[in-house]
């Protein structure tokens, strides 16, 4: 018997976009480069990872308030940048920002979004006029295309750059060949791209684009900058010398270097290099309560979903959105609680154990 009450997980949430989705757009958001080695890594690392709960201690029901450079968030989940959300559903990136700020959670717009940044805030600020709304550069060879980009940014109130650094190079998705997915379909735009005429192919992946870049973009911006995609320890370190104001540990969902760890493996190093000079959030295969909660054990001030927030979009718009951040609000409550911890800044370290370990 079908179900009466749509999906009650994350899970259930990906069947039932998948069922609503077109295929090839299916398998645009659900694809990993080339094996997809990573993208499963970053789920199955998750389930490796064992929770040991403290008890009686007394604490009552978990707040799940907290903040994230200096943003405050009703939970320590944001929305990860993912391109092309009018492939999900006609109502696009404004269905989404409808549904993090009625949530209270930031979104980090994409550059490469089917809708226009200022339109995004202005609706995003039509619920919530404190919305946070961050936005993701993938910052261009052209600088002065890149600079026209952050000032929109800066003008629309986004309160802070995440400038993707794993991404010299588009990943080798072989979903996207076999289904010759290379473009969006006609009547969709990159509205942030339209000083360059709004096409995707007109965004440069660049190999050339180093620290100096970041130096350059420091330079002309005082927005908070925090690079998308550190998995070194050493670059963790060179971006705290540089000024940087936060990481995400991420591996952009297992969609850039295949055969990279996941993301929460490497969640540890980086947090003992950072040495809590800068906030961490970590992405990557979160589909729980208790995937965020060991993130939190971990080091990170909190997480970020791309896929789950696609799931639930392609469902039922704003509606789905909303649905799974409330499912996975509900489920971190429930984790925090039955861990005996009452609040975010509260998760010890020691919370998390591999395997069945010491
Ligand atoms: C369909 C899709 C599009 C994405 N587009 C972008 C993007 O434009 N910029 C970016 O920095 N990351 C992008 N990402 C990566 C996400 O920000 C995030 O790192 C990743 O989705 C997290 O993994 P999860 O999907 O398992 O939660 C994209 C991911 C997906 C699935
Ligand atoms: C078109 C891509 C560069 C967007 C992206 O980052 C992704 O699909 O993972």
């Amino acid at each position: 018997m079908k179900s009466v009450r749509g999906p009650v997980n994350v899970r259930e949430f990906e069947h039932a976009a998948r069922d609503a989705l077109d295929p090839v757009f299916y398998d645009y958001f659900a694809s990993g480069a080339q094996d997809e080695v990573t993208t499963a890594a970053n789920e199955a690392a998750f389930r490796r990872l064992c929770l040991v709960p403290r008890v009686l201690r007394g604490l009552g029901p978990p707040g799940l308030e907290t903040t994230v450079l200096g943003h405050r968030t009703s939970m320590p989940l944001l929305m990860a940048p993912t391109a092309f959300h009018r492939l999900a559903h006609p109502g696009a990136e404004l269905a989404t920002a409808r549904a993090a700020a009625g949530a209270g959670v930031v979104m980090i717009a994409a550059m490469l979004a089917t809708t226009a940044i200022e339109e995004v805030a202005g609706e995003a600020r039509k619920v919530d006029e404190n919305a946070a709304l961050w936005f993701q550069l993938y910052v261009q060879p052209d600088l002065g295309f890149t600079e026209a980009v952050v000032r929109r940014a800066e003008a629309a109130g986004c309160t802070a750059l995440v400038v993707t650094v794993d991404s010299p190079a588009l990943g080798r998705n072989e979903r996207g060949d076999r289904n010759g997915f290379h473009d969006l379909p006609p009547g969709m735009r990159c509205e942030n791209l339209r000083e360059i005429g709004g096409d995707v192919r007109g965004v440069v992946l660049s190999p050339e684009i180093s620290w100096r870049h970041l130096d350059w973009l420091r330079g002309i911006t005082g927005l908070p900058i925090v690079l998308k995609g550190v998995l070194h320890p050493e670059d963790a370190r060179l971006a705290v010398r540089r000024g940087v104001d936060g990481l995400i540990v991420s591996n952009h969902g297992g969609r850039q270097l295949d055969t990279t760890p996941a993301s929460i493996d490497r969640l540890p190093v980086i947090a003992d290099a950072v040495g809590g000079e800068i906030p961490l959030v970590l992405d990557g295969g979160v589909r729980r309560g208790t995937d965020v909660v060991k993130a939190l054990a971990l080091g990170a001030s909190a997480a970020a979903v791309g896929r789950p927030v696609l799931w639930g979009l392609a469902v039922d718009g704003e509606d789905g959105v909303a649905r799974v951040l409330s499912l996975l609000r509900a489920e971190l409550v429930n984790a925090l609680t039955l861990c005996g911890c009452d609040s975010p800044l509260s998760v010890p370290r020691d919370l998390v154990v591999e395997g069945g370990g010491r």
